[in-house]
Protein backbone atom coordinates (compact mmCIF):
# COMPACT_ATOMS: atom_id res chain seq x y z
CA UNK A 1 0.00 0.00 0.00
CA UNK A 2 0.70 3.87 -0.47
CA UNK A 3 0.47 6.54 1.23
CA UNK A 4 0.09 9.88 -0.07
CA UNK A 5 0.19 13.29 1.70
CA UNK A 6 -2.10 15.82 0.77
CA UNK A 7 -0.35 19.58 0.72
CA UNK A 8 -3.66 20.72 0.76
CA UNK A 9 -3.54 20.67 4.41
CA UNK A 10 0.63 22.07 4.33
CA UNK A 11 1.48 25.49 5.50
CA UNK A 12 1.41 27.27 2.13
CA UNK A 13 4.14 29.88 3.50
CA UNK A 14 6.61 27.06 3.48
CA UNK A 15 4.86 24.77 0.63
CA UNK A 16 8.58 23.46 -0.50
CA UNK A 17 10.29 22.58 3.16
CA UNK A 18 6.24 20.72 3.94
CA UNK A 19 7.39 18.73 0.62
CA UNK A 20 9.98 18.09 1.35
CA UNK A 21 9.61 16.97 4.92
CA UNK A 22 7.24 14.67 4.07
CA UNK A 23 9.25 13.13 1.25
CA UNK A 24 11.61 12.23 3.69
CA UNK A 25 9.36 10.80 6.40
CA UNK A 26 8.09 7.86 3.78
CA UNK A 27 5.73 9.73 1.60
CA UNK A 28 4.90 7.31 -1.71
CA UNK A 29 2.83 9.75 -3.47
CA UNK A 30 2.12 13.56 -3.38
CA UNK A 31 -1.57 14.44 -3.28
CA UNK A 32 -2.04 17.31 -5.29
CA UNK A 33 -5.72 18.98 -4.76
CA UNK A 34 -6.76 21.63 -7.62
CA UNK A 35 -10.01 23.19 -6.75
CA UNK A 36 -11.72 25.59 -8.95
CA UNK A 37 -14.83 27.26 -7.03
CA UNK A 38 -17.40 25.85 -8.97
CA UNK A 39 -17.28 22.40 -9.11
CA UNK A 40 -16.40 22.41 -5.19
CA UNK A 41 -17.24 25.38 -3.40
CA UNK A 42 -13.56 26.33 -2.15
CA UNK A 43 -10.55 27.67 -4.29
CA UNK A 44 -6.37 26.23 -3.50
CA UNK A 45 -4.24 26.48 -6.22
CA UNK A 46 -3.46 25.87 -9.71
CA UNK A 47 -0.79 24.23 -12.23
CA UNK A 48 1.89 26.80 -11.74
CA UNK A 49 2.08 26.27 -7.97
CA UNK A 50 2.68 22.34 -8.67
CA UNK A 51 5.05 23.40 -11.30
CA UNK A 52 7.05 25.44 -8.90
CA UNK A 53 7.55 22.54 -6.40
CA UNK A 54 8.68 20.01 -9.01
CA UNK A 55 11.85 19.99 -8.99
CA UNK A 56 11.90 19.28 -5.49
CA UNK A 57 11.44 15.67 -5.59
CA UNK A 58 11.39 12.94 -8.24
CA UNK A 59 7.61 11.17 -6.23
CA UNK A 60 4.90 10.64 -8.23
CA UNK A 61 2.42 13.97 -8.22
CA UNK A 62 -1.18 12.75 -7.88
CA UNK A 63 -2.99 15.09 -9.22
CA UNK A 64 -7.25 15.78 -8.19
CA UNK A 65 -8.50 17.87 -9.75
CA UNK A 66 -11.74 19.59 -8.55
CA UNK A 67 -12.72 21.22 -10.94
CA UNK A 68 -15.56 21.65 -14.30
CA UNK A 69 -15.34 20.81 -17.32
CA UNK A 70 -11.52 19.57 -16.96
CA UNK A 71 -10.57 18.83 -19.89
CA UNK A 72 -9.88 22.63 -20.37
CA UNK A 73 -6.77 22.26 -18.11
CA UNK A 74 -5.60 18.47 -18.73
CA UNK A 75 -2.55 19.62 -21.32
CA UNK A 76 -1.33 22.48 -18.81
CA UNK A 77 -1.68 20.01 -15.86
CA UNK A 78 0.43 17.31 -17.29
CA UNK A 79 3.12 20.10 -18.74
CA UNK A 80 2.88 21.54 -15.36
CA UNK A 81 4.43 18.25 -13.62
CA UNK A 82 1.72 15.55 -12.91
CA UNK A 83 2.62 12.01 -13.21
CA UNK A 84 -1.15 11.10 -12.72
CA UNK A 85 -4.11 13.07 -13.52
CA UNK A 86 -7.20 12.25 -11.75
CA UNK A 87 -10.73 13.52 -12.86
CA UNK A 88 -14.59 13.76 -11.56
CA UNK A 89 -16.94 11.41 -13.58
CA UNK A 90 -19.36 14.34 -12.11
CA UNK A 91 -17.26 16.93 -13.83
CA UNK A 92 -17.45 16.21 -17.24
CA UNK A 93 -19.91 15.07 -20.07
CA UNK A 94 -17.01 13.43 -21.54
CA UNK A 95 -15.35 11.00 -18.94
CA UNK A 96 -14.18 8.60 -21.93
CA UNK A 97 -12.96 11.41 -23.72
CA UNK A 98 -11.18 13.13 -21.19
CA UNK A 99 -9.30 9.72 -19.91
CA UNK A 100 -8.06 9.65 -23.65
CA UNK A 101 -6.91 12.80 -23.37
CA UNK A 102 -4.97 12.43 -20.35
CA UNK A 103 -3.67 9.22 -21.51
CA UNK A 104 -2.56 10.92 -24.98
CA UNK A 105 -0.04 14.00 -22.51
CA UNK A 106 1.83 10.18 -21.54
CA UNK A 107 0.46 11.00 -18.06
CA UNK A 108 -1.69 7.45 -16.15
CA UNK A 109 -5.71 8.43 -15.84
CA UNK A 110 -7.62 8.32 -12.86
CA UNK A 111 -11.63 8.34 -12.29
CA UNK A 112 -12.49 9.80 -8.86
CA UNK A 113 -16.70 9.00 -7.49
CA UNK A 114 -18.29 11.35 -4.65
CA UNK A 115 -19.50 10.09 -1.83
CA UNK A 116 -23.03 9.86 -3.80
CA UNK A 117 -22.32 8.54 -6.84
CA UNK A 118 -22.16 4.60 -7.29
CA UNK A 119 -19.23 2.73 -8.66
CA UNK A 120 -21.68 1.47 -11.60
CA UNK A 121 -21.80 4.93 -12.86
CA UNK A 122 -17.63 4.32 -13.98
CA UNK A 123 -17.58 0.76 -14.77
CA UNK A 124 -17.80 1.48 -18.39
CA UNK A 125 -13.94 3.41 -18.11
CA UNK A 126 -12.46 0.99 -15.12
CA UNK A 127 -10.74 -0.79 -17.91
CA UNK A 128 -9.22 2.47 -19.25
CA UNK A 129 -7.62 4.05 -15.94
CA UNK A 130 -4.87 3.26 -13.89
CA UNK A 131 -6.58 4.97 -10.75
CA UNK A 132 -9.78 5.44 -8.98
CA UNK A 133 -10.20 7.65 -6.15
CA UNK A 134 -12.90 7.25 -4.15
CA UNK A 135 -13.89 10.23 -2.14
CA UNK A 136 -14.68 9.39 1.70
CA UNK A 137 -15.80 12.71 1.96
CA UNK A 138 -18.05 15.13 -0.06
CA UNK A 139 -14.80 17.26 -1.76
CA UNK A 140 -13.46 20.35 -0.88
CA UNK A 141 -11.89 20.93 2.23
CA UNK A 142 -9.56 19.08 4.74
CA UNK A 143 -10.46 17.66 7.69
CA UNK A 144 -13.57 16.43 7.51
CA UNK A 145 -15.29 13.16 8.56
CA UNK A 146 -14.79 9.82 7.00
CA UNK A 147 -18.15 8.26 5.36
CA UNK A 148 -18.50 4.72 6.46
CA UNK A 149 -21.01 3.80 2.71
CA UNK A 150 -17.30 4.37 1.01
CA UNK A 151 -16.45 0.91 2.11
CA UNK A 152 -18.13 -1.02 0.15
CA UNK A 153 -17.49 0.67 -3.20
CA UNK A 154 -13.96 0.06 -2.07
CA UNK A 155 -15.22 -3.47 -1.94
CA UNK A 156 -16.75 -3.66 -5.05
CA UNK A 157 -14.10 -1.99 -6.70
CA UNK A 158 -11.63 -4.67 -5.77
CA UNK A 159 -13.99 -7.63 -6.87
CA UNK A 160 -13.96 -5.98 -10.06
CA UNK A 161 -10.43 -5.45 -10.78
CA UNK A 162 -10.51 -8.82 -9.65
CA UNK A 163 -13.00 -10.56 -11.86
CA UNK A 164 -11.75 -8.75 -14.92
CA UNK A 165 -8.43 -8.60 -14.66
CA UNK A 166 -8.16 -4.80 -14.68
CA UNK A 167 -5.21 -2.79 -13.10
CA UNK A 168 -6.08 0.34 -11.48
CA UNK A 169 -5.27 1.35 -8.16
CA UNK A 170 -7.93 2.00 -5.84
CA UNK A 171 -7.08 5.16 -3.33
CA UNK A 172 -9.33 6.74 -0.57
CA UNK A 173 -9.36 10.57 0.23
CA UNK A 174 -11.12 11.96 2.96
CA UNK A 175 -10.72 11.57 6.75
CA UNK A 176 -8.57 9.31 6.87
CA UNK A 177 -6.32 8.40 9.95
CA UNK A 178 -5.50 5.50 12.09
CA UNK A 179 -8.59 3.74 12.92
CA UNK A 180 -10.01 5.00 9.33
CA UNK A 181 -6.77 3.62 7.28
CA UNK A 182 -7.32 0.09 8.64
CA UNK A 183 -10.86 -0.05 7.47
CA UNK A 184 -10.13 1.07 4.11
CA UNK A 185 -7.16 -1.55 3.76
CA UNK A 186 -8.79 -4.25 4.82
CA UNK A 187 -11.61 -3.36 2.09
CA UNK A 188 -9.16 -3.22 -0.46
CA UNK A 189 -7.46 -0.13 -0.66
CA UNK A 190 -3.71 0.19 -2.00
CA UNK A 191 -3.48 4.17 -1.50
CA UNK A 192 -4.43 6.56 1.20
CA UNK A 193 -4.57 10.35 0.97
CA UNK A 194 -4.15 11.61 4.39
CA UNK A 195 -4.03 15.81 4.78
CA UNK A 196 -4.75 17.08 8.12
CA UNK A 197 -4.13 13.94 9.90
CA UNK A 198 -0.26 14.03 8.81
CA UNK A 199 0.07 17.62 8.73
CA UNK A 200 -0.91 18.43 11.90
CA UNK A 201 0.68 15.39 13.63
CA UNK A 202 3.96 16.45 15.69
CA UNK A 203 5.63 13.16 14.17
CA UNK A 204 5.10 13.00 10.43
CA UNK A 205 6.88 9.68 9.84
CA UNK A 206 4.72 8.25 12.98
CA UNK A 207 1.90 9.87 11.22
CA UNK A 208 2.72 7.99 7.89
CA UNK A 209 4.15 4.95 9.96
CA UNK A 210 0.71 4.66 11.58
CA UNK A 211 -1.24 4.39 8.59
CA UNK A 212 0.64 2.10 7.13
CA UNK A 213 0.15 -0.40 10.09
O1 LIG B 1 -9.53 16.14 -1.65
C1 LIG B 1 -9.53 16.66 -0.57
C2 LIG B 1 -10.59 17.61 -0.24
O2 LIG B 1 -11.47 17.70 -1.29
C3 LIG B 1 -8.45 16.37 0.43
O3 LIG B 1 -7.39 15.67 -0.21
C4 LIG B 1 -8.96 15.53 1.56
O4 LIG B 1 -10.07 16.06 2.13
C5 LIG B 1 -7.84 15.25 2.54
O5 LIG B 1 -7.98 15.95 3.66
P1 LIG B 1 -8.18 15.27 5.09
O6 LIG B 1 -7.23 14.12 5.15
O7 LIG B 1 -7.82 16.39 6.02
O8 LIG B 1 -9.61 14.83 5.17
Amino acid sequence: MKVAPSILSADFSKLGDDLVDIVSNGADYIHIDMMDGNYVPNLSFGPMVMKSIRHLTDKTFDCHLMIEEPERYIKLVAESGADIISVHVEATKHIHRVIQQIKQTGTKAGVVINPGTPVEVIEAVLADVDLVLVMTVNPGFGGQTFIPSSLNKIKQLKALREENNYNYEIEVDGGINEDTSKKCLEAGADVLVAGSYIFSHNNRKEAIDSLRN
